[in-house]
């Protein structure tokens, strides 16, 4: 069930023989195991389906954010760039002074709302290359994380249903049965052809039948998350209706949780939550395991300010410190892109809708009773994975920062329109490029004791490459300096922060969790969401979530027989 207050809570406990004690809502079960998800965002989700199959584990989810139903701009594809930034279903954060942005702060979006991030996102659903996972099974020390051994969980996560579409996926490498859907583009856009055309005209850009083959270079359609017109988050997929109704899961929302207690010595199993930032505390126990899916920002949040972190740094702030890991917080890494648009002289680009309210609600129309038109693919088209040649003088001076030969440092995004508000006249395409294999590292720190204020987020994004995206400058006869000044100026974030609670070997003196995802020296909690990633995939960073959260399940699975 999923419940909105904990007064609802208590109430079934009371039916499923919980106990309330005294101002704190203390739950004890008769079942022999009890896990708590302290969130359930993309990869929480996962654990929290998985492991309620078993209907002897009895498992509860506490979800900051909202709920995702009857949302249109989370629910119509199209309507993806609508849902954040500074919306009800976003954290509304935003990121300190950045010095590769010319030192400007931008809106950091994370999904505040069931299904986390994958609730907001814009549905590009990419793997990356096998490099990047074999790169994380090498680093580790753990061949689970490999991308062979990680297959199964590919087709465990993904029911992919492509409309009436040959040529633009290789079904070899696709799962049919999983929970979440992936499909191809449902409605064509006018720079369909113009895009694959350029793939057999100039080898530079070569054409890749499936670009999540584990192979990823060259230019493809984009498989995207949505099922039948509609998103597929994991909100709508790992806790669709009939898993929800498992008597065994339950999901409070509302429920920010601020601590993770110490219950014995190195045992965390205690969560500390509010429901209403002026109002109480509450703590909850779990028998068995406490695991954090708050995300990559979330998830060091909380570990911080409970005292896991750099010892010295937290006192400083007033916190006591309870478990040294200096690691916490570090490697916060992601992807830069900047948006570049291009007038064209036609019609049928996305501005035309944007432009004319009467033709926009026909398309919502058409959308909300037939579920077909341009609402129920999202804004981009296809996708390119590139390298920078083997030979460029870059690597004279810095080492190669991908995961290895086949793996992309760039990546193009083909969109039929303007990305933000387009300019009263004109039709544009966009090709926006990212920088995926990223040199340069930020962090998340706290600026404060108080854990409801937001922490300070550094990604620091194109604080040391640059060079990658520079050549789509906007006007070829552009100086260096002119290009570097006007990304500084106009450069963004795809949004992927990755890496705050890094994997490392068991026993190694660095990183936050062993390669099973257990807090590195501590009983009771793991970490399961895209924070554990030692290095960032060179893709779109939903599917690496679902991946963490599809082996962890496992794992814990395993770990408790
Ligand atoms: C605007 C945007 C566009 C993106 N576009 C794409 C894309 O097209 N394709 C793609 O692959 N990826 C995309 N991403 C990235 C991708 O969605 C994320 O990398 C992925 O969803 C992260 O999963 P996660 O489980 O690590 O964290 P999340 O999905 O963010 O889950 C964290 C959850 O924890 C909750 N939480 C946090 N703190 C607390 C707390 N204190 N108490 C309780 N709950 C808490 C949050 O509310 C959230 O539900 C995009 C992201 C954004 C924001």
């Amino acid at each position: 069930a999923i419940l909105d207050n904990v007064a609802d809570l208590n109430k079934l406990n009371l039916k499923f023989d919980f106990i309330v004690v005294g101002g704190e809502a203390r739950l004890i079960t008769s079942r022999t195991m009890l896990i708590y998800l302290s969130s359930r965002g993309t990869a929480g989700a996962v654990v929290a389906n998985r492991l309620s199959e078993n209907p002897d584990n009895s498992v509860l989810v506490l979800e900051a954010g909202v709920s995702n139903a009857d949302v249109l701009d989370i629910i119509v594809p199209f309507f993806a760039p609508r849902a954040t930034p500074n919306t009800a279903v976003d954290w509304n954060y935003s990121t300190t002074a950045q010095v590769g942005l010319g030192g400007r702060s931008i809106a950091y979006p994370r999904g505040f709302v069931l299904g986390g991030s994958s609730s907001v996102n814009y549905l590009a659903y990419t793997r990356g290359s096998k490099e990047d996972y074999d790169r994380w099974a090498r680093v580790t020390g753990d061949e689970g994380w490999s991308w062979n051994r990680l297959i199964p969980y590919m087709r465990r996560n993904e029911r992919f249903t492509p409309p009436n579409t040959t040529g633009e996926f290789n079904p070899a490498v696709h799962g049919f049965n999983g929970i979440n859907t992936v499909s191809l583009q449902g409605f064509p856009t006018l720079i369909d052809s113009r895009v694959i055309e350029t793939t057999t005209e100039l080898a530079e850009f070569p054409f890749n039948l499936d670009m999540n083959s584990g192979f990823q270079l060259g230019i493809g359609w984009e498989q995207q998350t949505v099922k039948n017109g509609s998103r597929s988050s994991s909100a709508t997929s790992y806790l669709a209706p009939e898993f929800v109704a498992r008597p065994n899961l339950h999901v409070l929302l509302h429920a920010r949780v601020t601590r993770v207690l110490e219950s014995n010595s190195n045992t965390f199993r205690t969560v500390e939550f509010v429901q209403d930032l002026a109002g109480a505390k509450f703590t909850l126990s779990a028998r068995k395991e406490l695991i954090l899916s708050a995300g990559s920002i979330g998830t060091p949040n909380i570990l911080l300010h409970s005292g896991i972190g750099n010892s010295s740094t937290l006192s400083a702030l007033g916190i006591k410190p309870t478990h040294n890991l200096p690691s916490v917080g570090q490697n916060l890494t992601d992807h830069s892109l900047i948006f570049l648009s291009f007038l064209v002289n036609s019609t049928g680009t996305w501005e035309d809708a944007e432009r004319n309210a009467t033709l926009a609600a026909e398309q919502l129309a058409q959308w909300t009773t037939l579920r077909t038109g341009p609402l129920i693919d999202p804004p981009t088209s296809q996708l390119g994975w590139f390298r920078i040649p083997d030979n460029s003088s870059i690597f004279e001076q810095f080492p190669d920062p991908a995961a290895g030969p086949n793996t992309a440092h760039y990546e193009l995004i083909f969109a039929s329109g303007l990305f933000g508000v387009p300019p009263p006249t004109g039709n544009f395409i966009s090709i926006v490029p990212a920088v995926v294999s990223p040199a340069s590292r930020g962090s998340l720190t706290l600026q404060s004791n108080d854990s409801l204020s937001a922490p300070l987020i550094d990604p620091n994004l194109l604080g040391s490459e640059n060079f990658v995206i520079s050549p789509f400058g906007v006007n070829s006869t552009d100086s260096d300096d002119e290009l570097d000044e006007f990304i500084r100026e106009n450069g963004g974030s795809v949004y992927h922060p990755s890496g705050t609670a890094k994997m490392s070997p068991k026993g190694a003196n660095w990183g936050v969790v062993d390669p099973d995802l257990r807090v590195k020296g501590l009983d009771g909690l793991r970490v399961v969401d895209l924070s554990v990633a030692p290095f960032i995939p060179a893709a779109h960073t939903q599917f690496a979530a679902y991946m963490i959260g599809e082996r962890a399940s496992d794992l814990i699975k395993e770990a408790w027989g």
